[in-house]
């Protein structure tokens, strides 16, 4: 059995939980408690192969500029940036999150890091502030997935670009020969705390 993990990055209010919750239960959920960190499970089977999945839905951090990756991330496998397409403030703050995590990452990371950036509400399109061609070349920009969502209409685009990302995360274990089976014992809690500071309230 595979293991993957991902992280959910982005703006506060940027749709991450309502974007997971979508995937994991093909619900959408109108409004999250955002106070504390998530951690869920999921298995599931792709191309044949039993996986479990792992997501890390950090709570909102309090300054838009301030970035979670403090540290290097040596936890998540793969990462999906959300950003709302209403929210310019939010899609400059996920064109940052993706510096910030090619810098952590070129050290240790051989390949592509898997990513994928998302451009959720796109049902608000009457107030559109970021377009889709904007979107599109930011990830082209940054060698990542790019899809437009709205989790609150949507299950399929979303199940869609997990599975996409599930799968380049795949391919990159597989050229790395999956490193975290030789990277010692730390515990999913303390690899959280290290990654994300001292904030996990439960996971
Ligand atoms: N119209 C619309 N609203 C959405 C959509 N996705 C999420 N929302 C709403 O946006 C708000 C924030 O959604 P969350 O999923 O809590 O966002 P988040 O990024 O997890 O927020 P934090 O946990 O605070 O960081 C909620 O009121 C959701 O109902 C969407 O696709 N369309």
């Amino acid at each position: 059995m595979n293991d993957i993990k991902l992280a959910l990055l982005g703006s506060e209010g940027a749709g991450k939980s309502a974007v997971l919750v979508r995937f994991l239960t093909k619900r959408f959920i109108g409004e999250y408690a955002s106070n504390a960190n998530s951690l869920y499970h999921k298995r599931l089977s792709i191309d044949g192969r039993q996986l479990n999945l792992e997501v890390f839905d950090p709570c909102s951090q309090s300054g838009e500029s301030r970035c979670i990756l403090e540290e290097p991330v040596d936890w998540a496998d793969g990462f999906v940036v959300v950003y709302t397409i209403s929210d310019r403030t939010s899609f400059l703050n996920a064109k940052n999150i993706l510096a910030q995590i090619k810098e952590s990452r070129r050290e240790t990371c051989k390949g592509e890091v898997p990513i994928c950036l998302v451009g959720n509400k796109q049902d608000l399109c009457h107030s559109r502030q970021v377009s889709e061609v904007e979107g599109r070349s930011l990830a082209q920009e940054n060698k990542c997935l790019f899809q437009e969502v709205s989790a609150a209409e949507n299950y399929l685009e979303i199940s869609n670009l997990f599975t996409k990302l599930i799968r380049h995360v795949m391919e990159q274990l597989k050229l790395r020969g999956d490193r975290r089976r030789y990277s010692g014992s730390k515990s999913m809690a303390k690899l959280i705390n290290n990654v994300f500071g001292k904030r996990r309230k439960s996971v």
